[in-house]
This record gives C-alpha cells, structure tokens and sequence, in this order.
C-alpha cells in the first residue's frame, strides 16, 4: 500500500523504554518497537516518532568523571547519544527496508508561524516519500526557557502540527494510575473522558530512572491533545508488541477520549499559550462582542495597547482591561503596523476570526 498523504499517528517513546535497569539502551525493545512500526506502516498507517534517549544513549557511551555543570554534561550526552540513538534507528529500519529522518527541534519552533510550517511541509515530504521522520527536542540548544517540561509536550504539539487522529505515549507503567503505581491498590484508569477531565488524579512527582516530565506532564499533554479532537493513549512500551495489542485494544493502557476536532491553525493556537510573541489589551465592547455568539475578528478599534515586538503571523495573547488572558490569535500585520492604528475605526482586522481561539473558561 503507499503511504497516504494523510498522517495517522504519532507516537512517543519515553527513554526509559530504551532503557534497561543498568542504564545500558535496550537495543532488543528497540528493534522490537522498530518491527512494529514497520508492520504499522506497511498497513498503509501514516506514522511520525518522538523519541526520547539521546542523553540516555549518550549516558550509556561517554563517561563524564569530572565535577561538570549539569546542564553541560546534559547537552554533552545529548549531542554525544543523539547519534548513536538514529544510528540504532537507522539499522533497525533499514533490515525493515524503511528509510529514516532526523528532526530536532525547540520550542522556539514552534512559536514562529514560518518555523512551524517549514516543519510541517517536511513532515508530510517525508511521510509521501515513504520515510519515517523520527523527531526529538534539540537539547544541545534547548536548555532553560528554550526546553519543552519534557518530549510529552513534544509529542502533543506535534501530534496537533500533524493533525493526527491519534497519539500513543509509551511509556513504562501501563496507564495513568488512580494512585502511585507502587502501591499495590493503585488501579489502572481505563478511560478519561472529558467528564472526568477536572477530576483529581493523584499523580505523583516520582519519575522513572530517566523520565524528565513524569506523569503528570502526560496527563496534561493528553488531555490538551483530547480537546482538540485527538484521541490519546498511554500505554506500556516494554510489553512485548504493544503497538499492535494497544491499537487493537488488547493490552492495558489509558485512552483519552477526544472531543469534536478542531481545526488545523486552532489547534497551533490552542496549544500557544506559552508561546504568544506579543500581548493585546482589548476593551469592554470588543471583549463582549467576542464572547457573544456574533462570528467576530479584533479590529483595532477595539485594541488599547499592545506589547513585544512580533511579525505578521505570530501568536498573539490576548487580555481584557483587568489583565485576564481571554485567548489567542494570529497577527494580521506587525507590532509598528498595529501601534500606528490603535484604537482607529475602519481599519483591518488585526486578528481574524479564522485565526482565533478563545479559553474556555473567560
Ligand atoms: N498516577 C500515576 N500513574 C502512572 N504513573 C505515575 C503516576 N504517578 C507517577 N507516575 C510515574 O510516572 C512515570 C512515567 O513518567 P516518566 O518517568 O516521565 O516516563 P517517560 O520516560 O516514559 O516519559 C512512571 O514510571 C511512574 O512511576
Ligand atoms: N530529549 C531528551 C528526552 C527528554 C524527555 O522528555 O524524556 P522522557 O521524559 O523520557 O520522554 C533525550 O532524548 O534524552
């Protein structure tokens, strides 16, 4: 079958699925999980990979002795493990006949329009090529406010950028837990509805051996992906042929249900809330106008002030007069175009309505 143009899938593995107890890459999961993504996408099943193990791999490979800062040792077993974790890809895709990419990006990306399209136009350039585009964060570049809480975050920005239908967090317990996972009365929660979305799941800070979000992260990723119409599973990497078990619903696991999707540009919108370039202030009328169930755009009439300095589509923060966030949008022109018509009727609209997304909640 040849590869839809359409993408299907994306799919996250956490490092500690690469990872054996002595620290040391499990090379055996990952040629198991490379079997499986082959099988997957020989069935015709558009697929995009996160995958974390870069300062794992590289963890395992170069011994650092010396008292080094840890955010450089960091980025020294990342750039060092990088290379090593494609290059174990590569081998494992290539008995399997599929051709393999490396994509490494930051948050940064993810926040200029350009960067994100640039991505996405290569994303589905691969996929029509047949190849598998294997994504993860940048860490080398990546450190402080440039990093992402952790590759969950990756994963669900992706998986929206993508417009997936689905997204599988694998990772090394089965679910999403009622409790610790250690303690032997925690149960598994099947199903998350949106119903249960507010309820209070306690989730531990514990993170395994090399995890860096924990679960919590996923929970929130999870239930972000669900509101924009992608249904989320999270379920165990180190069970034998899990991708096939969970997506035939044959293994335990956690689905998120997804909600009535949304579309595409929304969906980049909804998840910039931290990564807006700007801040509008609108007033009383325009605040009320947006929340009415009039189809409205921002026009600058409505606009008392503006901050930061951005371009011409850029996410856009968008406040009420006491500072509350209402939402987000794309900038139709600059921030000197905007300043210069401020407050003035009969101008274009600054944010259009195609391209904004009000919180649920204002
Ligand atoms: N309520 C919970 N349900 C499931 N796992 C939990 C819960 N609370 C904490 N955890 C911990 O979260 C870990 C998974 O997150 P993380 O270490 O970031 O994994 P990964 O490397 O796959 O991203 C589990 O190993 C588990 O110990
Ligand atoms: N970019 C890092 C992964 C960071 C991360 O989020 O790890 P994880 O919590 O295991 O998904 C690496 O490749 O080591």
């Amino acid at each position: 079958m040849s590869p839809k143009t359409e993408i299907n899938l994306v799919i996250k593995i956490g490092s500690n699925v690469l990872t054996q107890d002595n620290a040391k890459p499990d090379l055996k999961r990952m040629q198991e999980l490379s079997r499986q993504l082959a099988y997957l996408k020989r069935e015709g099943v558009n697929i995009v990979l996160i995958s974390s193990g870069a300062v794992a791999f590289g963890r395992g490979e170069i011994a650092l002795t010396e008292k080094l800062d840890p955010v450089l040792k960091k980025q020294i077993w990342a750039s060092t493990g990088q290379v090593e974790l494609i290059k174990t890809y590569k081998s494992f895709f290539a008995e399997e006949g599929i051709p393999v990419a490396q994509i490494l990006v930051t948050k940064e990306d993810f926040r200029d329009r350009k960067h994100f399209l640039n991505m996405k136009n290569c994303i589905q350039g691969l996929l029509r090529q047949g190849i598998l585009p294997i994504i993860n964060e940048n860490d080398t570049v990546a450190i402080t406010e440039l990093m992402f809480t952790d590759n969950d975050e990756l994963a669900s920005l992706t998986a929206a950028m993508v417009n997936a239908h689905k997204l599988i967090l694998l990772t090394n317990v089965d679910g999403v837990y009622d409790g610790p996972p250690s303690l032997p009365e925690a149960k598994l929660i099947p199903r998350i509805t949106k119903d249960s979305f507010s309820e209070e799941i306690q989730v531990s800070p514990i993170k395994s051996a090399f995890g860096r979000g924990g679960m919590l992260t996923k929970l929130n990723m999870a239930k972000k992906s669900a509101n924009l119409g992608i249904e989320v599973l999270i379920a165990n990497g180190k069970r034998d042929n899990i991708l096939i078990d969970v997506l035939e619903k044959k293994a335990p696991h956690t689905v998120f249900e997804a909600l009535a999707k949304k579309q595409s540009t929304k969906k980049w919108l909804a998840h910039g809330a931290e990564y807006y370039k700007g801040e509008i202030t609108i007033n009383e009328g325009a605040k009320e106008a947006l929340f009415s169930e009039k189809i409205i755009s921002i026009l600058p009439v409505g606009i008392t002030d503006s901050s930061g300095s951005f371009s011409k589509g850029d996410i856009i923060s968008i406040r009420d007069e006491a500072g509350s966030k209402l939402g987000l949008g794309r900038a139709e022109y600059n921030d000197l175009q905007l300043k210069e018509k401020i407050g003035q009727k009969n101008q274009k609209a600054f944010i259009h309505y195609d391209y904004l997304y009000l919180f649920q909640h204002a």
